[in-house]
């Protein structure tokens, strides 16, 4: 894969919440058609600085770069046509409840993109099927759906606008092994197929060790080291050896070259 086109430059963000500093002049960035894992322990600012990239926290200082367009200094309008192009899975789906998976899907494509009823269900239905659910998940409401079948359901609606650029917080939070790998390997596919660029916040390792091309790690307010995983699991830091090399992530990696040895 060609890793050298930029499609996203974070540079000197800085978050904080009153006196709370959560990013303190960080830097990022993200190549065109990578998975990104982007990993730290708990409260290190992963999902503050996902929300921050899409829109929906503004930093105290710092820029953001995407598709060549300075995101912070743009007007509310030629920025909202450039988040069109993200698509974005939240930590818990956030499907709206008093929706059908059909109507969530197509929501975005009748308020974003303008489409009548009837197209942006046709269009629904194919997000539906792209995202592994069954036609009959279209009708359902997302209470009667198993955890898995939200995640999918919440991905079909983050892929209803064709974007260019997925970010999933923490996709496989809450399922099970079986159902977190068939996740992982949506991602990696609907990725190959789509042209998609993934950023992607995880605590799963499994998740890094199968389908990240990079992983960047979030310490002391900063990306302390993004780069393979090769190198981010040597790096000499204490977070990382816990986190590579504690038990679950032996496994982790024993399992990923398992199955590189099988296929
Ligand atoms: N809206 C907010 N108001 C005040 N503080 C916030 C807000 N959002 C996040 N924070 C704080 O910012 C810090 C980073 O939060 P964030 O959710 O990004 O962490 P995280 O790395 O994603 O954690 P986790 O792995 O536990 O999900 C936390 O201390 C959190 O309490």
């Amino acid at each position: 894969m060609a890793r050298t086109q930029t499609i996203a430059q974070v540079r000197g963000l800085t978050n904080q919440f009153g006196s709370h500093v959560v990013h303190d002049a960080l830097d990022l960035d993200i190549y065109q058609g990578e998975i990104l894992g982007v990993v730290g322990g708990s409260g290190t600012g992963k999902s503050v600085l996902l929300r921050s990239i899409v829109g929906l926290q503004r930093p105290a200082s710092g820029s953001i770069h995407i598709f060549g367009e300075d995101l912070l200094a743009l007007p509310p309008e030629r920025r909202s046509h450039i988040e069109k192009r993200f698509g974005v899975l939240f930590q818990r789906g956030a499907l709206f409840s008093s929706l059908t998976v059909i109507e969530n899907v197509a929501f975005p494509l009748i308020e974003q993109a303008g489409l009548s009823r009837a197209d942006a269900e046709e269009i629904a239905r194919v997000k539906i099927a792209l995202a592994g659910l069954p036609p009959n998940a279209a009708t359902q409401y997302p209470s009667s759906l198993s955890g898995g079948m939200v995640k999918r359901a919440a991905l079909a609606r983050a892929l209803a606008l064709d974007p260019d650029l997925l970010f999933l917080d923490e996709p496989t939070a809450g399922l099970d092994p079986i159902g977190a790998g068939a996740f992982d390997q949506l991602i990696l596919t609907l990725r190959d197929a789509l042209g998609l660029t993934v950023f992607l916040v995880t605590h799963d390792l499994d998740t890094l060790y199968t389908i990240c091309d990079r992983v960047a790690v979030l310490s002391r307010k900063r990306v302390m080291v993004a780069d393979k995983l090769s190198v981010v699991e040597n790096y000499d830091d204490a977070w990382v050896r816990e986190y590579f090399h504690g038990p679950r992530g032996r496994s982790a990696q024993q399992a990923s070259e398992s199955s590189r040895r099988n296929s």
